[in-house]
């Protein structure tokens, strides 16, 4: 697979972008909660602060990470798996909040995956120094069930790789707003952010948030 596409020039009213059979990109999807959606990480950060997880191999993350729903994504040294309990405050992760479940229903419905109900939600912060590595996502349960991502704060250049890790990438900017749904056939594409880009973000400064809302089990 040779993704060599460059989606640098995409005119800006584009409102979907398709990264693959099963793969989409909906611009400016989230804009219209975009407050609302800022406003309640900054509820769930209270219950369940951001920290920073290392790799198996125990490299550190350059992004902090915290989860909401009934289950965590978490890195530790017996590798990836989803956890009941934040690892820092041993509490059960808090609900993901209705509004944010309800755009990842209705952004995967668009996306052609019928009634996609998430149970986790990982978020991720990034600063101007953070970049997440190509990898797939695949500690779920059911790989039928699709990965919604909503991207707050600053631009990124998202990487959307093949099925191989060593295929070479094409580069997507993600922009406050957008969402990304990958699935079916496209659904354990290597992809990754390579560096966040632009100016900083009215509203959250030098920051990106990364929502990613999935079925665990
Ligand atoms: O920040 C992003 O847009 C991607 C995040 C991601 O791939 C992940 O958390 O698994
Ligand atoms: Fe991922």
């Amino acid at each position: 697979m040779t993704a060599s596409f460059d989606l640098f020039a995409d005119s800006p009213e584009e409102q979907r972008v398709a990264l693959g059979p099963q793969a989409v990109v909906l611009r400016q999807k989230a804009s219209p909660l975009a407050a609302e959606l800022v406003a309640r990480i900054e509820d769930v950060l209270q219950h369940s602060p951001l920290y920073q997880m290392a790799t198996p191999g125990g490299k550190p993350l350059s992004v902090r990470t915290t989860s909401c729903g009934t289950h965590g994504w978490s890195s530790d040294p017996t590798g990836y798996s989803y956890v009941r309990h934040h690892p820092l405050t041993d509490q059960a992760w808090p609900e993901i909040p209705a509004a944010w479940s309800a755009l990842a229903t209705e952004a995967a419905q668009e996306a052609g995956f019928a009634q996609f109900a998430p149970d986790t939600c990982l978020i991720n912060q990034y600063g101007l120094d953070s970049k997440m590595a190509l990898h797939q996502d695949r500690s779920e349960q059911d790989l039928r069930q699709p990965v919604v991502s909503i991207s707050l704060g600053m631009s990124a250049l998202f990487l959307w790789g093949g099925m191989q890790r060593s295929d070479k990438p094409a580069h997507v900017l993600l922009h406050h707003g957008d969402m990304v749904v990958w699935g079916g056939v496209d659904r354990l594409r290597f992809h990754g952010i390579k560096h966040l880009t632009g100016a900083p973000h009215p509203q959250l400064g030098a920051m990106r948030y990364n929502l990613t809302l999935r079925r665990a089990r």
